[in-house]
């Protein structure tokens, strides 16, 4: 049970339903309800950093600042190693159309990029996860989820958002896009931050 939100409700602070959805699932347990951003009609700022925790303190803040209740962030993206590091922070900009965002382009992107590089290229990359818990006084807690895994070509699977499609975790072959959502949350970078926000906040 909760220590610190009133009524056991979070405002989580993300536009993306996909985070969302995981985020209300894996609190679900601890008898934490989820309330998003788009409910509260707040807006999108502009994520104008160029780290995780940057861009993840710009949304908490903003949607605390807004609402006068705690918030949490999640800033996320995906790590290529034989991209040093790329996309990163600029992962959701790597599917921006103008006129929506377009996966499929983006992952195209992401393996022509490594074939670019040669075929002794790794395929290894990294999911990463940064929360932060934004208060209306202005303090904040961060908390960090990593999951490590190789980016196949052709994607495989339809559940999940985002890369999932192409990335499969560590010790698996499957990827996350053809995994149960427990399972993935169990094992994923967000399931893992979530898990550090919850014994920051909610045991003890
Ligand atoms: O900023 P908010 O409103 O939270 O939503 P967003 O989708 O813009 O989120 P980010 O700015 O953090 O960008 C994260 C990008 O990384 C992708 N991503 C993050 N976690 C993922 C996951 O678990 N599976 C697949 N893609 C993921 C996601 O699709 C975005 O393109
Ligand atoms: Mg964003």
């Amino acid at each position: 049970m909760s220590r610190k939100f009133e009524g056991d409700q979070i405002l989580v602070a993300t536009h993306n339903a996909g985070k969302l959805q995981e985020i209300t699932e894996i609190l679900a347990p601890f008898g934490v309800k989820v309330v998003g951003a788009a409910e509260m009609n707040l807006p999108e700022p502009e994520e104008t950093e160029d780290t995780f925790v940057g861009n993840a303190r710009i949304k908490a803040h903003a949607a605390a600042q807004a609402t006068g209740l705690p918030a949490l962030s999640d800033d996320s993206g995906i790590t290529i190693d034989a991209l040093d590091g790329a996309p990163g922070v600029y992962t959701a900009d790597w599917a921006e159309t103008g006129n929506g965002r377009d996966f499929m382009m983006a992952m195209t992107r992401a393996n022509d990029e490594i074939t670019a590089k040669g075929p002794d290229a790794p395929r290894s990359a990294q999911f990463r996860c940064t929360l932060v818990l934004a208060w209306p006084d202005g303090h904040d807690e961060v908390f960090e989820g990593v999951m490590a895994g190789d980016l196949v070509w052709p994607i495989r699977g339809e559940a999940g958002f985002g890369y999932d499609p192409m990335f499969m975790p560590e010790g698996y072959d499957v990827t996350c896009a053809q995994m149960d959502k427990a399972e993935k949350n169990r094992i994923s970078h967000r399931g893992r931050a979530v898990s550090a926000f919850i014994k920051g906040c909610f045991s003890g």
